[in-house]
């Protein structure tokens, strides 16, 4: 097997006498398609906090492409390529679909924030921000202010920008949270296609099981901060404790044993 893009080892922190995240061990290999799952209050987004920096932990490890990164910032993981969305949506309500994108791919080429400076790279920004909005879908939508767009259409420009970061890694917080479901489909589209590119390894925390069971090749269920089971699709709906999780009969003990 290859080495793992991402591994975590002992990952856990404690906020007062709650211990969030407990212990995780924990590995991706590159170009895969992960999900992560559990209850309301497992652990899902403090774990993802961990892995894209906004958090330390208080003991553990986790390493990208073999590197430990556990004492590096948001920013320098952003650089090596781990891309984080969020569950809220996280855009320049006042600039243009194109604008939002292009100030993103511009900050990463290391271009000025001059807008009417270098215009033969910004209009090369602006290519790269058209390419990525085809790939969400927004290419149509590219001259409306971000403001104006549906909440499902703000969190496909949020994943264009993400994108413009040209991430290696993506982790996706419920990038369905709060859509209409009229909408949903649409963003499983384009999940599904950042999948097929073959250019990520793609991280998804989502409560939708029909989407994550047809996405993922591998879940990682999360229980009171500490990972119950890793598995294929198959394994994890067959997996007893699981289920018992689920339908929240699971005491602390049985999970932690
Ligand atoms: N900064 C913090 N300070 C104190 N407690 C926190 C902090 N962040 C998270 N927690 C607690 O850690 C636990 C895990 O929260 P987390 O948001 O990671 O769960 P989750 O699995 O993502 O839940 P959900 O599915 O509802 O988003 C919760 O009990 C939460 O209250």
């Amino acid at each position: 097997m290859a080495q793992p893009i991402l591994e975590t080892s002992g990952l856990t922190i404690q906020f007062g006498g709650h211990v969030a995240v407990n212990g995780i061990d924990f590995s991706v290999q590159p170009q895969t398609f992960t999900s992560i799952i559990g209850p309301n209050g497992a652990g899902k987004t403090t774990f993802f906090n961990l892995l894209s920096g906004q958090l330390r932990p208080t003991a553990g490890t986790v390493k990208f492409n073999g590197r430990d990164i556990t004492g590096l910032p948001v920013h320098e993981r952003t650089k090596l390529g781990i891309g984080r969305s969020f569950q809220i949506t996280n855009v320049f309500p006042n600039l243009t679909v194109l604008e939002n994108v292009r100030m993103a791919a511009q900050a990463v080429g290391g271009g000025s924030f001059r807008l009417f400076s270098h215009y033969k790279r910004f209009k090369q920004y602006e290519v790269t921000a058209m390419k990525l909005l085809a790939k969400v879908h927004l290419d149509n939508k590219a001259d409306q202010l971000a403001k104006n767009l549906s909440h499902g259409d703000k969190r496909k420009l949020e994943i264009a920008i993400l994108l413009a970061l040209e991430p290696k890694m993506l982790l996706l917080d419920e990038p369905t949270a709060g859509m209409s479901l009229e909408e949903v489909p649409s963003i499983i589209e384009v999940i599904r296609e950042l999948k097929s590119s073959g250019e990520h390894t793609i991280l998804l925390i989502e409560h939708k099981i029909d989407m994550v069971l047809d996405l993922s090749d591998s879940l990682a269920v999360l229980f009171n901060g500490r990972l119950l089971t890793h598995g294929t699709p198959d394994e994890i709906m067959s997996n007893e404790l699981v289920q018992t999780a689920y339908l929240g009969g699971l005491y602390d003990d049985a999970a932690t044993s």
